[in-house]
């Protein structure tokens, strides 16, 4: 029987991976387990800074495994810099990975805390000259990572109009403090390159419960095949392997 796509199941999740994507099994992978003890505060690490032109906004899709927004990234209109970063990185997509319930659903876990989601935004730096250049550079890639938690008062819903996609500005999901953790890793699912210069954002942003209701009525089967809810699409904290995660803040 061929072997079945990755995916989050017993039978292709991320105990699995390394038998298709050996790279899974390398020394930095993502996401890691942060411990506030261990973290070395950095006075050098400048403020990072995101310049979004809500033009750049094509399409939002369900690829069966995460629900993901694109970007127009064929020029620098939409790009992060600063931070741990050198030059400019263009936002190519944002994705999201969540769980069943509120209690767990981030890939980055910050002392023993699980958030209901995490947001990832990422950038490539184009002096690799396309995506997939960048993917076999250790500075090829930025991901901006935001935790989601769920807000406790209840959401009230309101009568506002569905704000198309296609105008969509995404440092309005930025929370305030600009405080982030900082750390070399990989992408988090297959093919686990370790090209990734992570900006964890010390502050969660609040979502409500509808919010999150909507994620988890995703599907990850297709249209016509039997229903599959699309939740737990995030893989657990890898080995640290002696890597130094930095903090911007004391
Ligand atoms: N969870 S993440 O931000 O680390 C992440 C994971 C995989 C991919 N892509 C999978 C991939 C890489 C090369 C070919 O196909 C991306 N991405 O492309 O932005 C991001
Ligand atoms: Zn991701």
């Amino acid at each position: 029987m061929a072997q079945s796509v990755w995916g989050y199941d017993s039978d292709n999740g991320p105990e699995r991976w390394h038998e298709n994507y050996p790279l899974a099994k390398g020394d930095k992978q993502s996401p890691i387990e942060i411990n506030s003890k261990d973290v070395q505060h950095d006075s050098s690490l400048s403020a990072w800074h995101a310049s979004y032109d809500p033009g750049a906004a094509k399409t939002i899709l369900n690829n069966g495994r995460t629900c993901r927004v694109v970007f127009d990234d064929t020029f620098d209109r939409s790009v992060l810099r600063g931070g741990p970063l050198s030059g400019a990185y263009r936002l190519r997509q944002l994705h999201l990975h969540w769980g069943s319930c509120d209690q767990h659903g981030s890939e980055h876990v910050i002392d023993g805390v699980k958030y209901a989601a995490e947001l990832h935004m990422v950038h490539w730096n184009p002096k690799h000259g396309n995506f997939a250049g960048a993917l076999k550079q250790p500075d090829g890639v930025a991901v901006v990572g935001i935790f989601l938690k769920v807000s406790k008062i209840e959401n009230i819903k309101t009568k506002g109009k569905e704000a198309p996609f296609l105008h969509f500005d995404p440092s309005i999901l930025f929370p305030k403090s600009r405080d982030y953790w900082t750390y070399h890793g990989s992408f988090t699912t297959p093919p686990c390159e370790e090209c990734i210069t992570w900006i964890l954002l010390r502050e969660p942003i609040e979502v409500s419960s509808d919010q999150m209701a909507k994620l988890r009525s995703l599907s990850k089967n297709s249209e016509n095949e039997p229903v599959s809810p699309l939740v737990d699409n995030w893989r657990p904290p890898q080995p640290l392997k002696g890597r130094i995660v930095r903090a911007s803040f004391k």
